[in-house]
């Protein structure tokens, strides 16, 4: 098992990491406060793995609650179940709730427990690649608006991150591809060496090989950490980890929920980045071919929805309610270099409009 630190002062947690680590009763039992336990799961999580997590949790108080599966249901209402719940059954103050599943239950979780009598602990048990390397960690949580992604929600760090490896056995393949989006995102933003690596290595996490995915879930979760200690609220270098999701907020919004799902948001939406970055002149033609190998070779879609899927105005019209606009400008994320990314609203608008237009 390998254990990293997010450092946040008295609210600092661990993150452990390993093979087989869901039912181990001895290291969740620091982290639960109080007697009464609530795992959150959904109808394809359950089946899996909610009776091993219950294990781990056997000398307390532990009820669970099984919310229907998917991003469409990441709302306001579906939220309602867990507090039907908790108050229907008189949790207290010092209750712990469990997030087991993917990023979809993980921030409705966090922010479940950020709501309830305003403020109570939890734990991310994360069971896809993508909530193991990015939305376990770092505390944001939250449900979607109809108009626009993560749209309410609360900052609200976890007690510890508890990440089993194994689950990822039974993940689907495209899931897994959707997990490599935000990995990938990793290198791009801030880490050269591990999108290099990334580029050695895609296959082997495509097959699922053990010690690939261990590596790269520990740097995922590593360079997360680093960058969460130095700005937790997102005033300013956070705001890196939205590469792409101007735009993949955009799609996911604009198609539907759940049609796209977020890590193709990401994918897509970080080569619309990658085009714009292209046309400022921070990126070469290289540059952008050698980025959209790697997502290709991830199994990950490139091009954004069609102009008749998705009309240029559509994209404008979500991508105005991004959380990062500022007095009325869309501020992006974009790319210096393969490595070295920057938060910016001073662009050219054609440049934004040519993107939408060209890169499809
Ligand atoms: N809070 C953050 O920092 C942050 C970061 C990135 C993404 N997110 C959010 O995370 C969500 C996406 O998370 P996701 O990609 O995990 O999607 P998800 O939670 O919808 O899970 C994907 C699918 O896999 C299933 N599943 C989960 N674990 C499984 C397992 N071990 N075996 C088989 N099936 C399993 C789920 O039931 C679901 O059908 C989005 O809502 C996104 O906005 C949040
Ligand atoms: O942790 C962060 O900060 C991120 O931005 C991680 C993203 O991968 C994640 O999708 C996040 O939910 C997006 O943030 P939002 O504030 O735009 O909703
Ligand atoms: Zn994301």
């Amino acid at each position: 098992m390998k254990t990293l630190q997010v450092e946040l002062g008295d609210r600092s947690y661990p993150i452990f990491i390993g093979q087989g680590l869901m039912g181990n009763a001895e290291l969740v039992k620091p982290y639960v406060k109080g007697q009464q336990v609530l795992i959150v799961t959904n109808t394809t999580v359950a089946p899996l793995y909610l009776e091993k997590c219950k294990a781990a949790f056997a000398e307390f108080n532990v009820k669970s609650v099984v919310l229907p599966d998917g991003e469409n249901y990441k709302t306001l209402e579906t939220l309602n179940l867990v507090f039907d719940e908790l108050i229907g059954q008189r949790f207290d103050r010092s209750c712990t709730l469990v997030a087991l599943g993917g990023g979809v239950i993980g921030d409705m979780t966090g922010f479940a427990a950020a709501a309830f009598q305003r403020g109570v602990n939890f734990i991310q048990m994360p069971t896809t690649l993508l909530s193991q390397v990015d939305s376990s960690v770092g505390g944001k949580t939250g449900v979607n608006h109809p108009l626009g992604k993560n749209m309410i929600g609360a900052f609200h760090q976890p007690e510890c991150v508890v990440i089993d490896t194994e689950t990822l056995n039974t993940l689907e393949d495209r899931q897994l591809s959707a997990g490599l989006a935000e990995v990938i995102k990793y290198g791009l933003i801030q880490d050269p060496e591990f999108f290099e690596w990334l580029e050695a290595n895609i296959e082997k996490m495509l097959n699922r090989e053990p010690e690939a995915l261990s590596f790269a879930i520990e740097r995922s979760c590593q360079d997360k950490a680093d960058i969460v200690a130095k700005d937790e609220k997102e005033a300013g270098m956070r705001a890196l980890f939205n590469l792409g999701h101007t735009f993949g907020h955009a799609i996911e919004a604009g198609m539907g929920y759940g049609n796209w799902l977020h890590g193709e948001g990401v994918s897509a939406g970080s080569m619309q980045a990658v085009y714009m970055s292209k046309l400022l002149g921070n990126l070469t033609q290289e540059d952008e071919t050698r980025i959209q190998a790697l997502f290709e070779r991830a199994k990950l879609p490139v091009l954004p929805p069609s102009v008749d899927e998705m009309s240029n105005d559509k994209f404008l019209d979500l991508m105005a309610g991004d959380k990062k606009v500022q007095a009325g400008t869309v501020r992006l994320v974009l790319l210096k270099s393969i490595g070295k990314a920057y938060v910016t609203g001073d662009y050219p608008q054609e440049f934004l409009e040519q993107t939408l237009t060209n890169w499809r």
